[in-house]
């Protein structure tokens, strides 16, 4: 069946409504929301005053009942990780689609990649997949296949235009997640790699309490080695540590850059308190490993193909292979599943 985003009636309301049976709250919450599902919404103290608080007080209360239902349809995905920095800019993006080339050399192994990156898609465009569009069956929505191990979710696929600003408050992009969660057929993976915006948003609370009855595996955070990166990184370290998500390590990337000319040596994000390493070494978490500047990697991103599998050689892939390993052994599996020579 062609896909078409006017066809697919259930497509369409996942963007024009995705919370249908939720409240559709009007204005961001205020500092100490109990938040929509508590038991205290629209009672709290902190919920006098905000134009939600009605909305909330009559909204239902208690456990999400879809819950159960991602997680039944989560229960043939052996391992779940977020990708996550606490900068924008960083190459988080990339960071995941490099560690869903790299699981998916193994021919044995299947990957998908969910884009919760909502209003910055990047990851459909990364994988060079950005102008498809998704099926819808009676089941559920496909992911679309990069290869025939490795697919991808993202809001890229349902836009009618691909430059459409996506304007959303926090409400309607968790009812996005959720959809991506409970209505996508994932299928049998080994990972399920998530893509989150920076920071510590409305996206990754929607992603922790979506995903904390079938478990996550673990965050990799990604960072580069100045100051004001690792200062923000600082603050989702204690956001996976206050949601409780196991973190399988910090990686620094954009760490040096050698000049394919002169070779010399340059630190463009210069690490004035020690960069990653020695972050990581205070935060008491793993430190998977420093990957270089290479414009191959901003090349590669642009154009939809895999840096893993043009440049296997180049340092910057050398350096990343190490930060999969690292991933790999945090997760308990054996280096050969997890990245075949
Ligand atoms: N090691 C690298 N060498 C060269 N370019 C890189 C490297 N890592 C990432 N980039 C480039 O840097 C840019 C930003 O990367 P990316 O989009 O992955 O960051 P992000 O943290 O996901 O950003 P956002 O805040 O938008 O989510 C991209 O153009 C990417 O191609």
């Amino acid at each position: 069946m062609a896909p078409s985003l006017e066809e697919p009636e259930a497509v369409a309301d996942v963007i024009a409504n995705p919370l249908k049976q939720k409240p559709q709250l009007v204005a961001p919450e205020p500092e100490h929301c109990p938040g929509p599902e508590s038991e205290r919404a629209g009672t709290a103290s902190s919920c006098e005053g905000c134009p939600n608080q009605a909305i909330c007080a009559s909204a239902p209360k208690g456990p999400d009942p879809d819950i159960p239902i991602i997680t039944a349809r989560l229960e043939n995905v052996k391992h779940k990780i977020l990708v996550l920095s606490g900068k924008g800019g960083v190459g988080k993006s990339t960071f995941t689609n490099l560690l869903a080339h790299a699981f998916s050399t193994n021919p044995d192994s299947t990957v998908g990649v969910m884009d919760a990156d909502i209003t910055g898609p990047s990851t459909a465009k990364m994988l060079g997949v950005e102008d498809e569009t998704i099926h819808v069956s009676a089941t559920g929505m496909s992911p679309v296949w990069v290869t025939e191990n490795l697919a991808v979710m993202s809001i890229q696929f349902m836009l009618p235009d691909r430059d459409a600003a996506i304007i959303w408050r926090g409400p309607k992009k968790n009812g996005l997640i959720k959809q991506f969660l409970k209505d996508v057929e994932w299928g049998e993976l080994d990972f399920l790699l998530v893509d989150t915006p920076p920071g510590t948003s409305d996206e990754h609370l929607s992603v922790n309490s979506f995903l904390k009855e079938s478990g996550i595996d673990g965050a990799v955070v990604v960072t580069t080695p100045q100051e004001v990166a690792l200062l923000d990184v600082r603050k989702e370290i204690d956001f996976c540590r206050k949601a409780g998500i196991r973190i399988l390590g910090l990686a620094e990337n954009m760490s040096a850059f050698v000049c394919p000319n002169c070779k010399g040596e340059s630190q463009i994000f210069r690490a004035s308190t020690g960069g990653g390493r020695a972050l990581a070494e205070e935060m008491g978490i793993p430190f998977l490993g420093s990957v270089p500047l290479d414009p191959r990697i901003r090349m590669a991103c642009d154009y939809g193909e895999s840096f893993f599998d043009s440049f296997p050689d180049s340092p910057a892939c050398v350096a990343f292979k190490q930060v999969v390993r690292n991933v790999g052994r945090q997760l308990g599996l054996d280096e050969e599943s997890v990245l075949p020579e």
